[in-house]
């Protein structure tokens, strides 16, 4: 191996310049990335340094590797907020087994037992919108998904716990913001004050909210909610996840699912209601359907549009890992410890691939040329691919469906442009919108 294949390729050199522009246009900054260094470069970051890939094959590499030859990137960090035995934390064999006991409740087949909750939940919290006033769609989002998690994931449907268990959520997930999410310095107890104090006070109350409603479950009998799933799942050796370790998962579902999915249904508002035409054509292809969960997920066009909302907005615009060992990639031996990242903003965005990238045209994935998973990879891809990615779908669905046929809204500001919230981008503002029926 000669010196020039070892050196990592070219990138800028400032951890804290780079962080800064990230948080300011999270967008505008890897677009310049990709500009001036093309479809491989290195990323300065506080958790060390990214090798960034965005072609085709490059990202292919990756995501095909031996899954041992990765471990989570920066897991330090996120260790006091998700916990060690997180699926999000975890590799190797331990990652294996979590996903293995995790992942049934996902499969798409289940998706049918959430639809009714999926849909009831959008109408409560859309028909509380109050008329003909400016209100940022993506927290009625947020609600409806955090409604949606502590009845599907977490079981909970009763009015006060479920009230308890949203408080919970939403008080431990606003003390945890961008600043304490990027800044380690941040995450101390400053004499039992401060932000991190605050979320770890809240991080506790919600565990001990999830322990009460471990302790209520009978694994001889259950329920249909992830929850009892996880309670009566068993690995190949016969055992049982413990108590602990369901605690940090469902928590993680929270973490990852909660927030992402509001963010992606709210430019999904964004861009519809910019385009009338698109808008009325969904609602004729829905309106024969009934508004009956499992039939509006068919929806050839509604699909385009979830698609094409996650192509151009993704939400993690890189996912990464990192090197347990020596990896070749695009003329680079990486050396270990080297992290290494797949950047779905980039992918998504490559004219060769989506010609007018930036336009909105749900049509480019209803014209029968489906793009491969690694030019089209919202929720990452390989052994770590979302675990939610088909809940979340079909939520988006549900949730988009009961919107256009039961509700109105228009849009009350110009294009969001994109902002950092803790582990995601979305829109600035939370897309502002009037109800008008
Ligand atoms: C539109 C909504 C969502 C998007 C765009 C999204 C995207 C992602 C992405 C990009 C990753 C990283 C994958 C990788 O490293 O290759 C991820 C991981 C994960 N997501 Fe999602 N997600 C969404 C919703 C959800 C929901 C609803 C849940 C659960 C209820 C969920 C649970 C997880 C978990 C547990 C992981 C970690 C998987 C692992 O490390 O093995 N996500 N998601």
């Amino acid at each position: 191996m000669n010196e020039r294949t070892q050196r990592l390729p070219a990138g800028p050199t400032s951890a804290v310049r780079q962080t800064f522009r990230y948080l300011r246009d999270p967008v505008g900054s890897i677009l310049d990335l990709g500009r001036r260094y093309g479809d491989l470069f290195s990323l300065p970051s506080l958790g060390g340094v990214l090798v960034v890939a965005s072609a085709p094959e490059a990202i292919r590499a990756i995501f095909s590797a031996e899954p041992d030859t990765f471990a989570p990137f920066a897991a330090d960090a996120m260790a006091p907020v998700l916990g060690r035995g997180s699926v999000l934390l975890q590799h190797g064999a331990a990652h294996r087994r979590a996903r293995k006991l995790m992942q049934p409740p996902f499969h798409g087949a289940r998706m049918r037992a959430y639809g009714a909750a999926m849909r009831d939940s959008a109408r409560v919290h859309l028909a509380a919108v109050p008329r003909d006033r400016r209100v940022p769609i993506e927290d009625v989002f947020r609600d409806i998904s955090l409604d949606v998690i502590i009845r599907t994931i977490f079981g909970v449907s009763t009015g006060e716990r479920m009230a308890a268990c949203a408080r919970g959520v939403r008080d431990t997930i606003a003390a945890f913001g961008p600043l304490v999410a990027t800044f380690r310095a941040l995450q101390r107890e400053f004499g039992g004050f401060g932000p991190w104090a605050r979320f770890r006070r809240h991080l506790t109350g919600v565990h001990d909210l999830l322990r009460q409603e471990i302790a209520a479950r009978d694994p001889a009998h259950p329920g249909d909610d992830i929850l009892s799933l996880l309670v009566a799942a068993r690995d190949e050796a016969g055992a049982a996840m413990d108590e602990q370790e369901i605690v940090e998962q469902l928590f993680t579902m929270v973490i990852a699912g909660h927030e992402t999915t509001a963010t992606a249904l709210a430019w999904a508002v964004d861009e519809l209601l910019r385009q009338p035409e698109l808008l009325a054509r969904l609602r004729e292809e829905l309106r024969p359907l009934d508004g009956d969960p499992d039939r509006v997920a068919q929806s050839p066009l509604l699909d385009a549009v979830c698609a094409e909302t996650l192509r151009l907005h993704p939400l993690i615009p890189l996912v990464s890992r990192k090197l347990l060992r020596p990896f070749e990639l695009g003329g680079h031996l990486l050396p270990a410890g080297t992290g290494l990242g797949a950047c779905l903003l980039l992918a998504h965005l490559r004219e060769e691939r989506y010609p007018e990238a930036l336009a909105f045209r749900p049509q480019r994935f209803l014209d029968g040329k489906h793009p491969t998973p690694h030019e089209y990879l919202p929720f990452g891809g390989g052994a770590r691919r979302c675990l939610g990615a088909a809940f979340a779908l079909h939520e988006m669905k549900i949730v988009l469906a009961t919107l256009v046929l039961e509700f109105e809204l228009e849009l009350a500001a110009a294009p969001a442009r994109t902002g950092v919230r803790a582990a995601t981008i979305g829109p600035k503002g939370g897309v502002p919108v009037i109800r008008r029926r």
